[in-house]
């Protein structure tokens, strides 16, 4: 694929703090395509997700969308594009779950109550009803973030960001705390969009999720140990180097399956 639609990092380095936290990554993201970005802890999964976001500068290389760097779009150009769910999201808890997913949409913000900051049009309210209907959370969009389980939270959190109509959705370990049957749900949402033209680039953890990505990169202190398809990706070599754990992985009903030795 040309250069004209790709989320790219090249070459870049990213401090987080003090600490050279990513370590010249370069990896092209698709759009139609859902990437996972795996890795032990504190190989600089976030930090390169931040800095895709335009929230993290790098020190050097750059971070280029649609072939221009990302320091050349505006604030508002780049929140179009790039909707980002981060770890642990805080929700206002006295809001309703309409209104959270309202958010997304750039039309207002929350102080006690939704303070409209733009009037309010159809497309707005065609936007906040799909991403509801796509999340399955419009049958509780009157109640409120307080009154919902964890898993319904992420929920209403993904539906905030899919709300915005973005390019591109970078997720920092979206199944984190879910349930198996959660989890599951938030990865069949995601390939639902992907298959839709969105591009998905999320943090996760579980090896056995990251398997049902299109692509994955393993980052190691801060360096990509290696990208490519799962089945290039999750071998017992690959991921001894990076967790420093004997694995064995199998297929099993079509699926990749890592199985720890240790
Ligand atoms: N503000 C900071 N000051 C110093 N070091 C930091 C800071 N933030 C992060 N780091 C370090 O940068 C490294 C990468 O952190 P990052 O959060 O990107 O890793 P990660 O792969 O997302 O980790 P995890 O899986 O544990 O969430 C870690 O070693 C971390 O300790």
């Amino acid at each position: 694929m040309t250069s004209a639609r790709l989320l790219q990092a090249v070459d870049l380095h990213v401090r987080a703090g003090s600490f050279p936290a990513v370590r010249g990554v370069s990896a092209d993201f698709e759009p139609g395509r859902f990437t996972a970005v795996i890795g032990p802890n504190g190989a600089g999964k976030s930090t390169l997700l931040r800095a895709l976001l335009g929230l993290s500068p790098p020190e050097s290389g750059e971070v280029r969308l649609d072939g221009q760097p990302l320091r050349h779009w505006t604030r508002a150009q780049r929140s179009s594009a790039l909707a980002y769910l981060a770890q642990g999201e805080a929700v206002p808890e006295s809001a309703r779950v309409r209104d959270v997913v309202a958010l997304g949409r750039g039309a207002g913000s929350w102080k006690w109550g939704l303070i409209p900051t733009r009037p309010w049009t159809d497309e707005d309210e065609e936007a906040v009803r799909g991403a509801l209907d796509r999340t399955d959370t419009r049958r509780f969009e009157h109640r409120k973030i307080s009154e919902l389980s964890g898993g319904e939270r992420q929920r209403v959190s993904l539906a905030r960001a899919l709300a915005a109509h973005p390019r591109y959705l970078l997720l920092d370990e979206p199944t984190n705390h879910l349930d198996l049957a959660y989890a599951l749900d938030v990865i069949r949402y995601v390939r639902c969009e992907v298959a839709g033209g969105l591009g998905v680039v999320a943090v996760l953890h579980d090896l056995n999720l990251a398997a049902r990505a299109d692509r994955l990169v393993l980052l190691h202190q801060g360096q990509v140990l290696a990208a490519g398809p799962p089945d290039e990706v999750l071998t017992p070599d690959y991921l001894h180097a990076a967790y420093g754990v004997r694995v064995s992985v199998t297929r099993t009903a079509g699926r990749l399956l890592v199985i720890p030795e240790d």
